[in-house]
């Protein structure tokens, strides 16, 4: 029995739009695809947007999830998404990036990492691939230690702690990032192998542990900065991430 106020045609608007997908925990409700016009390198182009939502209830009757959503206070917590582009469900080759949420990086187009450069390029190489997909994990800031947390490690990098100490000193380990549902939402869009952009193994561990098939990795380098090459060099040398040259 329904308790909903939803009007009937916001239902039947959203039903057809919404999946539901069963999570280690709880559930995944899928929304999408939208088309989302970019702009990237002064070209329009249109990508497929989906966004999720965690929730402990899992149920079909997606009235109810849509009813609770005005007093879930959602803008107080990120939700994560992903674009993608052209046909990602059939075409034989895919790129897909797992990217983590950089406030500093991606928004404001911060040098102290290579984050913005990295989002950037992996939409060009979906788009000049033709199939692709972008999560944007928004989870994942400072490598799962949150803003605030990741505020108070610039702080301690600018008193001599590298990036994976300062993690540490404040109590986190150095990487505590999650891919499972990111990795459930790949599994709905796609079943065949995909190409990862990435420069860390961990990432490709992550994908191939939940036996996902991976065709190849594509590396991430670039976006070099004066003020970031401590910070790369210590991706390599502290965190493990491929070199350029491996
Ligand atoms: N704690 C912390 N997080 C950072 C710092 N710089 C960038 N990040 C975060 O690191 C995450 C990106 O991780 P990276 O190690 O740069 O790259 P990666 O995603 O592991 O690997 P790639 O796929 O090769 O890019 C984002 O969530 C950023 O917010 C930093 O100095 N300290």
């Amino acid at each position: 029995m329904s308790t909903t106020n939803l009007e009937p045609k916001v239902l039947e608007v959203l039903k057809d739009k919404i999946q539901l997908i069963h999570a280690d925990e709880g559930a995944i409700y899928l929304v999408g695809p939208i088309k989302l016009p970019v702009e990237l390198d002064g070209e329009t182009v249109i990508f497929q947007w989906y966004c999720w939502l965690n929730r402990c209830k899992v149920t079909e009757n997606y009235e109810e999830i849509i009813d609770q959503l005005s007093s879930a206070r959602l803008a107080e917590y990120q939700q994560s998404s992903v674009l993608v582009y052209g046909d990602f469900k059939n075409a034989d080759e895919a790129l897909v990036r797992m990217h983590s949420i950089c406030h500093t990086g991606d928004i404001f187009g911060s040098k102290k990492c290579d984050c913005g450069f990295q989002l950037k390029k992996s939409m060009k190489n979906i788009v000049e691939h033709g199939t692709g997909a972008l999560f944007y994990l928004a989870n994942h800031e400072g490598r799962g230690i949150g803003l605030f947390s990741k505020a108070m490690a610039y702080v301690l990098q600018e008193n001599g702690y590298d990036t994976v100490e300062a993690n540490i000193g404040l109590g986190f380990v150095d990487d505590s990032r999650n891919y499972g549902d990111a990795i459930k939402v790949l599994e709905t869009l796609r079943t065949k192998p995909v190409t990862l952009m990435t420069n860390n193994p961990k990432k490709i561990e992550a994908l191939k542990s939940a036996g996902l098939v991976l065709s190849g990795r594509e590396p991430m380098w670039g976006g070099k900065t004066e003020f970031n090459e401590n910070y790369l060099k210590t991706k390599i040398q502290r965190s493990g991430h491929i070199g350029e040259t491996k």
